[in-house]
């Protein structure tokens, strides 16, 4: 494609089927604008290219892009996925790639790198850049269009009616779970380490959450932020031995993983990675009742009622026998942050909560977690690279890389 290269930025909505969208651009079935792509060959960079191939090692139980670490690309943090699944990409000389939000997952520092590296490579191959906001779309490309939902044509950006903000006036439901218990100090760490092998990830951490508090963790790719929430909902063995205290209890006093996870709604853009299943959207919401992904036990007339109540808030009650698998990234991710606080537990944790949403569903999400930080007493534990200027956590903790691992700093305390 040198002869002619040619870069697109083109703003899809969570409402478009993006997936739909992105096969047709690569089974070559452009009309207007995009037809140019027809006549060539491109690969797909994507945060669902990735969990596909990650499915794929996991199928086969192979490693391929990342054999020098022989561990799986699972195993990476999910910057560190996204900068090797591009040189994957590159390594398959396609003569363009599609870049699905490109910057998400991403930390300051390595936006602004990849940003130079994508005007590098808009050189030798095409770039066709989706984006969700149109503030991200890459200053260097000057075709720029949205696509419609339905017959995926591309207009001018210029007419485009800018998205409009709903303020969701509905009130959310309330809890139908009700913990009695108050707990004082959610979690505290002293003095935690975790070594993979001989590399130290995070080193002597002493945090401490207090009931109804508002925290966001920040830090660089690969910084151990990831791995800090894995020690709390009960999914890291390293948490073994070391001095954790988890809603008012020593780790290892006799305490269950589920005892744990009870209190806790989680989300993470990793949730449903290796999720297969066909489960309909509303039993993914019901779920968050019995802390599985899918539903496994028949769930209350009343537990019903309360995931459609919640499917309203986020205008998807429509879609409630749609299976899961099958809704937009975006929309999954509403489905599990709504999952995740569905019982409205003692401790909210929300890793990346606003990746892969648009200008939209990314007010929706702070509109949520606003109202609960303001009508509960719910402590709220957020992961964000960026600065979302409605939400203003009381606490925000910062890891710091060294070459011994990372150390942690309080940044602002309430
Ligand atoms: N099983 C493992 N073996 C070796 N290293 C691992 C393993 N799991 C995680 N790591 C490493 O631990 C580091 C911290 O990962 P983690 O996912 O906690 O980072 P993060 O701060 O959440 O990053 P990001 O912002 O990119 O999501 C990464 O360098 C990752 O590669």
């Amino acid at each position: 494609m040198n002869q002619s290269l040619i870069h697109y930025g083109i703003v899809i909505s969570n409402s478009v089927d993006k997936k739909a969208f992105i096969h047709h651009v690569l089974s070559k079935k452009c009309i207007g604008a995009l037809g140019i792509f027809n006549a060539y060959d491109g690969v797909l960079f994507s945060d669902l290219a990735i969990a596909e191939f990650i499915e794929k090692e996991h199928r086969h139980h192979t490693i391929e892009i990342t054999t020098s670490e022989n561990r799986p690309l699972r195993t990476f943090s999910s910057g560190e996925r996204r900068k090797l699944f591009l040189e994957y990409c590159l390594a398959q000389n396609p003569d363009y790639i599609i870049f699905d939000n490109p910057f998400d997952h991403l930390d300051q520092q390595s936006r602004i790198e990849l940003h130079h590296q994508l005007f590098k490579l808009s050189h030798s191959i095409s770039i066709l850049q989706l984006s969700h906001q149109k503030e991200n779309l890459l200053s260097f490309i000057k075709h720029r269009g949205s696509v419609s939902e339905s017959s995926f044509v591309v207009s001018e950006i210029n007419k485009l009616i800018e998205p409009q903000i709903i303020k969701y006036k509905s009130d959310f439901p309330s809890s139908l779970v009700s913990f009695k218990e108050t707990y004082e100090t959610l979690i505290k760490f002293h003095q935690i380490s975790v070594n993979y092998e001989e590399q130290t990830i995070v080193k002597n951490i002493s945090w401490e959450v207090n009931h109804g508090e508002f925290w966001q963790l920040i830090g660089p790719n690969g910084s151990g932020k990831s791995t800090l929430l894995s020690l709390i909902t009960g999914d890291n063995p390293k948490a073994f031995g070391q001095d954790i205290t988890i809603f008012d209890r020593k780790k290892g006093s006799g305490e269950s993983v589920w005892d744990i996870k009870r209190k806790i709604g989680y989300f993470s853009t990793h949730l449903t990675e290796l999720f297969k299943r066909n489960h309909t959207v509303e039993q993914m919401v019901l779920s968050g009742f019995f802390d599985s992904i899918g539903l496994y036990v028949k769930p209350s007339g009343l537990q019903q009622q309360k995931a459609l109540q919640w499917l309203d808030v986020i205008e998807m009650r429509h879609l409630k026998s749609n299976y899961f698998n099958r809704l937009s990234l975006g929309q999954q991710r509403l489905v599990l942050i709504v999952r995740a606080l569905i019982k409205q537990p003692p401790l909210l944790i929300l890793d990346e909560p606003f990746e892969g949403l648009d200008i939209e569903n990314t007010a929706l999400v702070s509109q949520l977690i606003n109202s609960l930080v303001e009508n509960s007493e719910i402590t709220i534990i957020y992961v964000s690279h960026t600065v979302e200027k409605t939400l203003a956590p009381s606490h925000i903790y910062e890891l710091i890389p060294t070459q011994d691992g990372s150390i942690g700093q309080l940044k602002l305390e309430g």
